[in-house]
């Protein structure tokens, strides 16, 4: 019985983050930075090899993001990266975050969302002119990198069809340019990775095609069955690996492929297992069975699981059989071992990404009929810890639940349409033509961190740091003051993060300290762990609202996170559907937002910006998902009068196939992300004629990069021929005050010339 993890690449304790950030600013070197890698690869390989992992994952190590390695690797490297006399290394993070400097100025790369998940993927952009060419075989080096160290890994790929389908058009590609029909072109540079790495000595490659669960997968078939037939010739043994979702009809044409073997995700889907068994008897494929899930932090029910694998086993033989992660863990936390706070009751409950790789490898021992003590004992040991798991899920908050249960429908919509609201705000709130707003983050300086750190730590008392954070408050409104923004912000500077913080604040969450996982770049967030009925013991925000709003003259936009992004950024219970949290958080959001009008707050901001990654990867179950999601959206804003104007935000989206839910949430005001995407989604917001008020972003807030004054003319004209008027960007946190002064000066300049040329 062999056990594997399908990707397993973070350092406990955010050392890459630490180490490229350090290079970026100059402090680390590329020895140093290589170094910092080789140790995080090689911590990872030696844990996952003491927990008994048998197929042990290389080449999934990454300093900025697995897919814009494949095109570091694949030399899709667009033409303006090309020519700026930089390192290979500088070109990699100049497409993952842009660059400005010493001459060279080049925005980064579009990103995307990674399926349903809270990372971001660099997105490849690719034409009729893109050369593919092996730059370094990445994998192979890995691979190699760990049998240096005496250890036997399986290397990860991105297959691809997956790429190439995850890829874009670039700019100067024709209209009717398809990224799939460069297929034929790739998969002779596949084909020279895998041989190399079947010359490295590598037994098996573990290839992701993880669209294999999406609908658009079956147009692909042709393809499919070609390139794995081509590729199977020359490769060692391949893992055709899915995770996230379920085969279904694609199953057909996948359990005829010329591959080694079959990975799926059993813990999102388990009801599949029972076809796939079917699908794959009459072949010799080893079936790779995603039981351990890579995307929630529960410990597994490892009898429930013994019983489910039994059956595969008898069907397919064991030797057929591999017990497996659901997916990478990069999603999960590292190490459950480093937290400190969780008590010990609670820290029963979870498994973190090692913890996972131990499951995995409990389970085939036990599959194997081992007599090992520890074993047993293990087994033992679950079986308590899902019992005691499940008594404490009984417990119910009856006051929560009652009031979800008497939600009506008139408590999802306003008092009026939006054309009667948009007088009674314009009454209660005088904003110019264009008129500039934020939103919501300022910059999180290091002292910022280093303040609350020290509160965490009580080196600061509860008092001085409030008196801190006012001062940091105070010192964002002067600055929007100057700069001449129009609906200001307070700058969020008291939030950890948009999601932990009201996590924090609520009741029914358990939280971390070292809890990272990767988001984008370098860029990790903590996300807290839903355990129990939701509800809020008071207001969260309304104290640094007001504050806010006290000492300017200017309107101020109260600030919150929606509740489907507190949903989807946290990591949910499995014992109550996905709608009911939502529905418990957008309850607890409602009487905040009442709280913020009630203390003379006139714009309210509730984010969204997970919406669209919440949707369902098959499309047949996308209305279930929408209709709660917008409900819950409602639920928490509909509550206040006409005159109050809610806000709401989205990024990285591509709406174009959900506007109506866009359309349904009635926020008197939306923003989006809008400068880096090409302007698709704002092209449908004229087609299905949105009335309400949109806001396109024009400064993109993910690169360190300032974007000129005539830049952003530029977009405004863009925009002025697809939508009405406003103008607006998004989330600062992640900058610097310097680009950030400087960005911001240049769209309030922008925005005054739009006026004045208007
Ligand atoms: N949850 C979530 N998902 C999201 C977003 C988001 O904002 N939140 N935005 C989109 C983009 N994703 C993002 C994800 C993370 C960050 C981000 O800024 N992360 C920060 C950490 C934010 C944080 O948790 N900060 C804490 C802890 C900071 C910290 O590292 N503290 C030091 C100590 C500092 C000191 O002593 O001085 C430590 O713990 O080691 C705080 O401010 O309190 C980072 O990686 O650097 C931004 C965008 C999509 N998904
Ligand atoms: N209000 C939030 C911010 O500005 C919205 C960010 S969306 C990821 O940081
Ligand atoms: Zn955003």
């Amino acid at each position: 019985m062999s056990v594997s993890t399908i990707q397993c690449r973070l350092g406990a304790n955010r050392e890459i983050k630490k180490a490229v950030e350090a290079y970026w600013a100059g402090k680390n070197s590329v020895e140093d930075l290589t170094k910092a890698a080789a140790d995080v690869k090689k911590e990872n390989w030696t844990s996952l090899k003491k927990r008994g992992v048998t197929f042990i994952p290389s080449g999934d190590f990454s300093l900025y993001d697995h897919v814009l390695d494949h095109s570091e690797m694949l030399n899709v490297i667009p033409s303006r990266y090309q020519g700026l006399q930089l390192s290979p290394l500088d070109v990699y993070f100049a497409m993952g975050r842009g660059r400005q400097s010493e001459g060279v100025d080049v925005p980064a790369s579009e990103m995307k969302k990674w399926f349903d998940s809270n990372y971001h993927y660099v997105v490849p952009e690719l034409s009729p002119s893109t050369v593919f060419k092996l730059n370094r075989n990445k994998p192979r080096d890995e691979f190699n990198e760990a049998k240096s160290i005496g250890i036997n890994t399986r290397p990860v790929v991105l297959g691809p069809i997956s790429y190439l389908v995850l890829g874009k058009a670039s700019r100067d590609a024709p209209s009717n340019f398809d990224p799939i029909s460069l297929l034929p072109k790739l998969v002779p540079i596949y084909a020279e990775i895998l041989s190399q790495l079947k010359q490295a000595g590598a037994d098996w490659v573990q290839i992701d095609e993880p669209i294999l669960v999406q609908d658009s997968a079956l147009q692909y078939q042709t393809q499919f069955t070609q390139v794995y037939a081509e590729l199977e010739k020359v490769a060692p043994k391949i893992m055709l690996t899915t995770y996230f979702g379920r085969l279904g009809e694609n199953l057909t044409f996948v359990s005829k492929l010329k591959v080694a073997g079959l990975h799926i995700d059993v813990d999102r889907e388990p009801k599949q297992i029972d076809a796939v068994v079917a699908a794959v008897k009459p072949t010799n494929v080893i079936l790779s069975l995603g039981y351990v899930s890579g995307r929630a932090v529960w410990k597994i029910d490892m009898a429930s699981t013994v019983t489910s694998a039994k059956k595969a086993i008898s069907a397919l033989s064991a030797e057929r059989v591999i017990i497996a992660t659901s997916s990478s863990l990069i999603h999960i936390p590292v190490a459950l071992t480093s937290e400190t706070h969780i008590t010990a009751e609670q820290k029963d409950w979870f498994s973190f990404a090692l913890e996972k790789a131990q499951e995995v490898a409990v389970l085939a021992a036990i599959l194997s009929g081992s007599q090992d003590p520890l074993i047993s004992s293990a087994l033992e040991a679950n079986r308590v810890s899902i019992s005691k798991r499940r008594e404490f899920e009984k417990n119910s908050d009856d006051t929560v639940r009652k009031r979800v249960a008497s939600i009506t429908p008139g408590m999802l919509e306003r008092q009026n349409p939006y054309p009667v609201r948009r007088e009674a705000q314009r009454k209660n709130m005088s904003l110019p033509k264009f008129p500039t707003t934020t939103i919501g983050s300022f910059p999180q300086t290091k002292e910022i961190r280093a303040a609350r750190a020290k509160l965490t730590k009580n080196q600061i008392t509860e008092a001085e740091y409030e008196e801190f954070i006012k001062k940091e408050i105070e010192h964002v409104v002067r600055f929007q003051e100057k700069v001449g923004l129009d609906l200001l912000v307070h700058g969020e500077p008291e939030r950890n993060d948009m999601v932990q913080y009201f996590g924090e604040r609520l009741n029914g969450f358990v939280f971390t300290q070292n809890g990272w996982v990767q988001s984008y770049g370098s860029r990790y967030v903590r996300p807290p762990i839903i355990v129990s009925d939701i509800s809020r013991s008071g207001p969260i925000t309304v104290k640094w609202s007001s504050y806010a709003q006290s000492i300017t003259k200017k309107p101020m936009k109260g600030m919150l996170t929606g509740p489907v992004t507190i949903l989807n950024w946290s990591f949910p219970r499995a014992d109550v559907s996905r709608e009911i949290q939502a529905k418990q958080l957008a309850l607890s959001l409602r009487d905040e937002v009442l709280d913020l009008a009630k203390a003379g707050i006139k714009a309210i901001q509730v984010d969204e910006p997970a919406i669209r990654e919440g949707l369902p990867l098959r499309h047949v179950d996308w209305d279930g998902y929408l209709k709660w999601a917008v409900d819950s959206f409602k639920l928490a804003t509909a509550g206040v009068g006409d005159e109050i104007q809610t806000h709401s935000h989205f990024c990285y989206s591509d709406f174009n196939d959900i506007f109506p839910s866009i359309q349904r949430l009635d926020a008197d005001v939306i923003s989006i992300e809008a400068s880096k995407s090409d302007l698709k989604l704002l092209t449908a917001f004229k087609q299905y004629g949105y009335s309400n008020e949109i806001g396109p972003g024009v400064y993109d807030i993910h690169s360190p990069r300032v974007p000129s004054e005539e830049e952003i003319r530029q977009r405004i004209l863009t925009f002025l021929e697809l939508i009405p008027e406003n103008l607006l960007d998004c989330g600062l946190k992640t900058r610097a005050w310097k680009e950030t002064e400087a960005s911001l000066q240049n769209l309030t300049n922008a925005a005054k010339w739009a006026r004045e040329r208007n």
